[in-house]
């Protein structure tokens, strides 16, 4: 098993070009959030957008239309229920975080079939939360995209069938390819599956055990994923960063708010560019 370090993060984290745009940093799209649950997908929404990805789009419930807009005026709406609109905002993007505060009635699951049946073969499907527990539990097609799992340990037992004392590694990484997927398995030390590889993160506290805090990750990886040289970097820069961040708010806070870590995304990013020192005028 690989560790997740500092120096291979700043290896990972990439430069900005000077003639970039928006374009260059991912269009990702943001599905998630019911009637109750639209703070699950506001914050994995913020999280996506204080990680840089250039253009984000949130498809959720009616309802949260006015929160969003008042908590993340940089990300635009769209109504996850008109399916037409789903479709064309999926087939738009590079990148798409589906299932944070989705629930799981009828609705979540038209939702999320009309996301399995239009994602192609190059996009990045990330599926957490309620997406994990629509994913197993209910017949969906197969979808055609890079698929990338975010399992905590609940959820991995539901996706897996594998009680805690079995969930050995290369268990874990044979379940992880039977599900054609990386799976970021989200503990106190979380692991990353990824191919034949399986990574270690080494940073993570119990300030950490909170609502959103999982949103929060989703978030960032949707935000990392399309900036990054490759899948992999993304997924375990982020994975790293995000407790990083909360590691170092534990040592004067006694409990890390989601919320919190957002806001120190863009300072922690630089902190660890190669680039750190170089101004733009
Ligand atoms: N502000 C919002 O809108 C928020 C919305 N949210 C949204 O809620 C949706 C449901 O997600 P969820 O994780 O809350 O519930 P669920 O899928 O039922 O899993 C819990 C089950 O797994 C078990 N379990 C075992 N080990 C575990 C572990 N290490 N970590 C956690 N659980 C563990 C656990 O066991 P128990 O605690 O009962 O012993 C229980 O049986 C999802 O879409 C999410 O995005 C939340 O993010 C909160 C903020
Ligand atoms: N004791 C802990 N130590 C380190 N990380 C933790 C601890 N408890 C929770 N976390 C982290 O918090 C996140 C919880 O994810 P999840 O349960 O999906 O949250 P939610 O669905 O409420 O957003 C994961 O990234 C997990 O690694
Ligand atoms: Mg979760």
């Amino acid at each position: 098993m690989e560790k997740i370090t500092k120096d291979k993060v700043r290896a990972f984290l990439p430069t900005r070009e000077r003639d970039s745009y928006k374009g260059s940093y991912g269009r990702v799209l943001f599905v998630g959030g019911n009637e109750n649950m639209g703070g699950a997908i506001i914050l994995a929404a913020s999280a996506g957008v204080y990680s840089g990805a250039g253009l984000v789009t949130v498809a959720t419930h009616p309802s949260n239309k006015a929160a969003l807009h008042a908590r993340l005026p940089e990300a635009m709406f769209t109504d996850m229920t008109d399916t037409q609109q789903l479709k064309h905002y999926v087939e738009s993007v590079d990148m798409i975080v589906l299932g944070p505060g989705l629930g799981r009635d009828e609705t979540a699951l038209a939702v999320l079939q009309t996301v399995y049946e239009t994602v192609k073969s190059y996009q990045i499907l990330l599926v957490d939360g309620d997406g994990i527990y629509l994913h197993v539990n209910e017949t969906v097609p197969e979808p055609d995209a890079t698929l990338v799992l975010t399992p905590h340990l609940g959820e991995w037992r539901t996706l897996t069938h594998l009680a805690p004392d079995d969930q050995y590694d290369d268990v874990n990484l044979g379940y992880a390819k039977q599900l054609n997927a990386i799976v970021v398995l989200k503990k106190a030390r979380t692991e990353v599956y990824c191919d034949d590889e399986v990574w270690e993160n080494t940073t993570g506290n119990p300030s950490m055990a909170t609502g959103g805090m999982g949103d929060t990750l989703a978030g960032m990886i949707g935000g990392f994923v399309p900036q990054f040289d490759t899948i992999k970097e993304g997924v375990l820069s982020a994975v790293y960063l995000h407790s990083y961040i909360a590691d170092d708010l534990s040592l004067t806070h006694y409990v890390t708010l989601p919320t919190a870590i957002i806001k120190e995304i863009p300072k922690v990013m630089k902190e660890f560019s190669t680039d750190k020192h170089r101004r733009w005028i």
